[in-house]
């Protein structure tokens, strides 16, 4: 019998009709194949929200100015952001890592400071990135990953926070799963019809300025900072066969580019929500992803992935708590 048909036999045995838990039955066996034991677990988890500013906020591609990046880091090392609230309330430790936020941050607890560069270049005039910066923020991200594992997370969840950086993830995407750019783009943050149209123009020309589609030349001409970071947090996670959670549209790009690097980090991802932002669907689709929410979210943060925690506990909680049926129908629980 193979691992996974042997994880499926214990839990059809349950004291429970067979396949009656559905898609937390298919999580249960992710968790257990991934974390490569019967008893899989998901109680201690960190959130590793990375933060990076983006050159083609100079364009316009967001409805807000690329200061905001920093004003929400100093809200997250605050604890006052809604990752933050939402961390506290499924039980997950937070910690910020400045991929390359456009300025000089105070040091804190909570606070890595990995910055590569301040901002990316403009990626609707030039690469956003040179091959030394791309390689190193991979690699960082792979540390931070390492880290949290070495610390004792049984789970990375994936966040990130950046002005600008749906329109970079768009153009990953565009080139990434050979989509028409106009179903890439979306409102991210919030734009109105104008907004979106000019956001959709200005990455036009990106876009016409690379025919890029190998996946660490796509991310260097059109990726950011906390993007290339992401996608090395799932090369580290992965590494250590430990789960790491997706959160939404930005985080979702991140992951098409590890495992465009790397198919095989694909066991590892486990994606946690269907985010409103256009694109998104198209994208998990590309991805052969299911996610296990759909709550009209389209924050970012990490949030839609912190509320996915609570599915993977229960699920790693059925694979070692639960009576068979045999046990149960015999009289000996
Ligand atoms: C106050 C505020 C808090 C956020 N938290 C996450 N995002 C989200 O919005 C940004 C992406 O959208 P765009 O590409 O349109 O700029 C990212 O920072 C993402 O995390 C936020 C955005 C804002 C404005
Ligand atoms: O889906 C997301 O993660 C998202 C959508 C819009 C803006 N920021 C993030």
């Amino acid at each position: 019998m193979t691992a996974e048909a042997s994880l499926r036999a214990h839990l059809d045995a349950q004291a429970r009709p067979p396949g009656s838990l559905g898609r937390i039955e298919d999580l249960a066996v992710r968790l257990a194949l991934i974390q490569q034991t019967a008893t899989p677990r998901a109680d201690r988890a960190t959130l590793l929200v990375f933060a990076g500013d983006h050159g083609l906020t100079e364009d316009g591609v967001s409805r807000y100015p690329s200061a905001v990046t920093q004003a929400m880091v100093s809200t997250l090392l605050a604890g006052k952001a809604t990752a933050n609230a939402f961390a506290r309330a499924v039980g997950a430790e937070v910690v910020i890592v400045d991929a390359g936020v456009d300025a000089d941050l105070a040091a804190h607890p909570a606070l890595v400071e990995a910055k590569v560069r301040k901002r990316t270049r403009n990626a609707a005039r030039e690469p956003a990135m040179t091959q030394d910066e791309v390689e190193r923020a991979l690699s960082s991200g792979a540390e931070q990953a390492a880290a949290a594992i070495e610390r004792g997370a049984e789970v990375v969840v994936l966040g990130e926070m950046g002005i600008g950086n749906s329109a970079s993830a768009a153009l990953v995407m565009h080139r990434l799963a050979l989509l028409p750019l106009a179903d890439c783009v979306g409102v991210g943050a919030g734009h109105d019809a104008a907004g979106l149209a000019h956001k959709l123009a200005v990455l036009t020309r990106a876009a016409e300025r690379s025919d890029a589609t190998e996946p660490l030349e796509v991310l260097r001409q059109f990726g950011g900072l906390e993007i290339a970071m992401m996608a090395g947090a799932v090369h580290g996670a992965a590494e250590r066969n430990t789960p790491v959670v997706v959160d939404g549209f930005i985080c979702t790009a991140a992951a098409l580019v590890a495992i465009r690097m790397r198919p095989e980090v694909r066991d590892a991802c486990l994606f946690a929500h269907r985010s409103a932002e256009a694109g998104h669907d198209r994208m998990l689709k590309a991805l052969g992803a299911e996610p296990l929410l759909d709550l009209g979210l389209r924050l970012g943060e990490g949030t839609g992935g912190l509320l996915a925690l609570p599915l993977l506990r229960a699920a790693a909680a059925l694979m070692s708590e639960v009576a068979s049926l045999d046990d149960v129908l015999a009289g000996r629980i």
